[in-house]
């Protein structure tokens, strides 16, 4: 189902190639108009540095002119001083150019990461679980640095190109117009068999990028601990070699391609490159031997070349950069598509921060359906007091994480509304709120840090008196203490070196920490050894105690002690009571007592009870 979703994305992104229109090149602006200084004094570096480069030339053909043809001794030496100095002054320009160029794509770089991480930490739940973690690390990473070498290859290059052909070709038609236009004549020749060439690579580069992504997902999944965990018992070692040797494969293929194409543009642009002399020879030959053309010298001739060399060189990149500028924008397209993506979940403008909240909760006829699809939640109403606890029961699917998700706003309901101390959630502050909704998930998902800074996260002004009161709450202090490093153990990635039970307690340890208004708690069905589910149970109960919670039970002893029960199926209310009364009710309750609570009843009570 992942994998699916990639591939349409990815082709979503790849299908349509880059526009380019004012308002692409107007956000692509935006980046650089905190830099406008830097990027004005980078412009007139570049045109100083390509005002120098036609010196030399001219120098050259004075030294052959009037050092060697004109014999004059001191003339020579102060035109190769002369030369000489320019070279160092060449050198220093350059210098300069280059750290302007890294320093503003880095500072581009890093507002383009920002930006985007910013927008990405934005975005809601929705968006990462139809996720394509290996795509948003592209974009993240591989992409931005390409929007960056398009900042220092590209746009300078291109700047520092354009400024030397037209210095270059001022400086030819001075010496021979005639010469100069045959010089430039042979440009048309280059051009044609150069865009054919580019179109093709443009192509394979954008084949490349897709099967770069999929690889990339493919080792985000296969090859992190839980990935590879499911990989090992599902023994499908070999299909995913099959699968990733496959990509690897063609990727071989596109970039051997790729490479070829390349080639084939360099093989075309450098035959021309080398034949322009030829030209020049044989014209300026003609013009100086045959024709005894006034004025024109052995030293022109010997510049204009120099000067056609010069020519050329930025001509060639300028067809490359023409390539590097499409695959730029594509880049830069990718990057706006994710920062387009709809921040779907938002903060209201004139949102409400009240100072004082009661913990009362209430679902008033709320629908939800997820995406397209049709409804998960068809019209919920209740009604949990300050203090109260209510247990959700109910077949697998029927609809109880999505109550769930929907109290924290992970997602917006689409129909009714949630009422949280008589707010409705959405004009809440979501900060505000999310602060006061505490969540202990049957999944522990904890940073590669220490429990210290695991627990910090709950709470990070909490002093070293309150992390222990709370690990004493969730009974996980003594098995802290006993560690060699006590709370800075590291506890490995996703805290690998926990056992499930001691994730669980420390991440209800961070709830005691973080002492939200209401309790959202997802009952682990996994089970662990009685003694951990003893610690965990005993955990649970002071932390509901006193607080409006709402559990997905799994267990009876849970659910008896609750001051309501609401029975779903299907995303529908079927029950609502006290366990007593429903067990009268002889309904979807009964049943699920029957099959799934009872048998388990005398388990329970001696969990009750330890
Ligand atoms: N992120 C999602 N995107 C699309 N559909 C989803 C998503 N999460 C859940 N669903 C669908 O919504 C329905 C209700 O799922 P939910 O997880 O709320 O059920 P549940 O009662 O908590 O089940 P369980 O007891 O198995 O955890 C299911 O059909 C599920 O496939």
């Amino acid at each position: 189902m992942r994998r699916i979703n990639t591939r349409e994305l990815d082709k979503e992104i790849t299908a349509q190639p880059p526009k380019v229109t004012s308002q692409l090149l107007k956000r692509i602006y935006l980046y650089l108009k905190p830099y406008q200084l830097q990027v004005g004094l980078s412009i007139l570096v570049i045109l100083f540095a390509s005002l120098l480069g036609v010196l030399p030339s001219m120098l050259t053909g004075r030294i052959i002119d009037e050092g060697f043809i004109g014999g004059n001794f001191t003339k020579l030496v102060t035109l190769i001083a002369a030369s000489f100095l320019v070279l160092i002054l060449t050198g220093l320009v350059g210098l300069l150019q280059s750290y302007l160029g890294s320093w503003l794509s880095q500072n581009i770089g890093k507002d383009m990461r920002n930006h985007m991480y910013g927008h990405l930490q934005k975005l809601s739940q929705g968006f990462y679980s139809s996720g394509k973690q290996g795509e948003i690390i592209t974009r993240m990473t591989s992409d931005i640095s390409g929007v960056q070498s398009f900042v220092t290859g590209t746009l300078t290059q291109t700047i520092a190109n354009l400024a030397t052909l037209t210095t270059s070709m001022i400086a030819m038609f001075q010496m021979n117009g005639a010469l100069a236009i045959v010089a430039i004549l042979i440009v048309p020749l280059l051009i044609f068999p150069i865009k054919l060439v580019g179109k093709k690579r443009w192509e394979l580069t954008n084949e490349s990028q897709d099967l770069n992504d999929e690889a990339n997902e493919l080792l985000n999944e296969t090859l992190s601990v839980s990935g590879q965990q499911l990989v090992k018992l599902f023994t499908k070692e070999e299909a995913e070699y099959a699968r990733y040797s496959s990509i690897n494969e063609n990727l071989t293929t596109v970039k051997i391609k790729e490479a070829t194409v390349g080639r084939w543009f360099r093989m075309i642009a450098q035959t021309f490159v080398e034949a322009g002399p030829m030209f020049i020879y044989l014209v300026g030959g003609f013009m100086l031997l045959v024709n005894n053309h006034q004025g024109l010298t052995v030293g022109d001739i010997t510049v204009l070349v120099a000067l056609m060399s010069r020519m050329y060189r930025p001509l060639m990149q300028l067809m490359d950069i023409h390539i590097e500028f499409i695959r730029s924008l594509a880049l830069f397209t990718r990057i706006f598509d994710y920062l387009d993506m709809p921040v779907d979940i938002e903060n209201k403008p004139d949102a409400t921060l009240p100072t004082t909240l009661t913990g009362d909760l209430s679902f008033n006829a709320v629908t939800f359906h997820y995406n397209e699809q049709s409804p998960i939640l068809k019209g919920i109403n209740f009604q949990v007091n300050e203090g109260e606890t209510l247990a959700i029961v109910g077949p697998s699917g029927a609809g109880k994480s999505t109550i769930f998700n929907l109290i924290p706003r992970l997602y917006d309901v689409t129909g009714g509304e949630i009422k949280m101390g008589g707010h409705d959630i959405r004009d809440l502050d979501l900060h505000f709120l999310r602060q006061n909704i505490g969540m202990v998930t049957q999944e522990t998902y904890l940073f590669n840090a220490s429990i210290r800074d695991n627990l910090l996260y709950a709470k990070s002004d909490a002093t070293e008196e309150e992390l222990i009161q709370a690990c004493k709450e969730a009974n996980i202090h003594t098995f802290i203490s006993n560690l060699p490093d006590g709370y800075d153990t590291e506890v490995g990635n996703r805290g690998i070196k926990l056992s499930g039970g001691e994730k669980q307690r420390l991440s209800i340890a961070r709830v005691f920490l973080k002492d939200p208004k209401i309790l959202i708690l997802d009952e682990a069905t996994s089970s662990l050894d009685s003694l951990s589910e003893g610690l965990i149970q005993e955990a649970l109960s002071s932390l509901l105690k006193n607080k409006t919670s709402l559990v997905i039970a799994h267990r009876l002893s849970t659910i008896m002690s609750a001051d309501k029960i609401l029975v779903l199926e299907d995303g529908k209310e079927v029950e609502r009571g006290t366990h007593q009364q429903l067990l009268q009710n002889d309904g979807m309750y009964k049943l699920m007592y029957e099959t799934q609570f009872k048998p388990y009843l005398n388990e329970d009570r001696t969990l009750v009870s330890a």
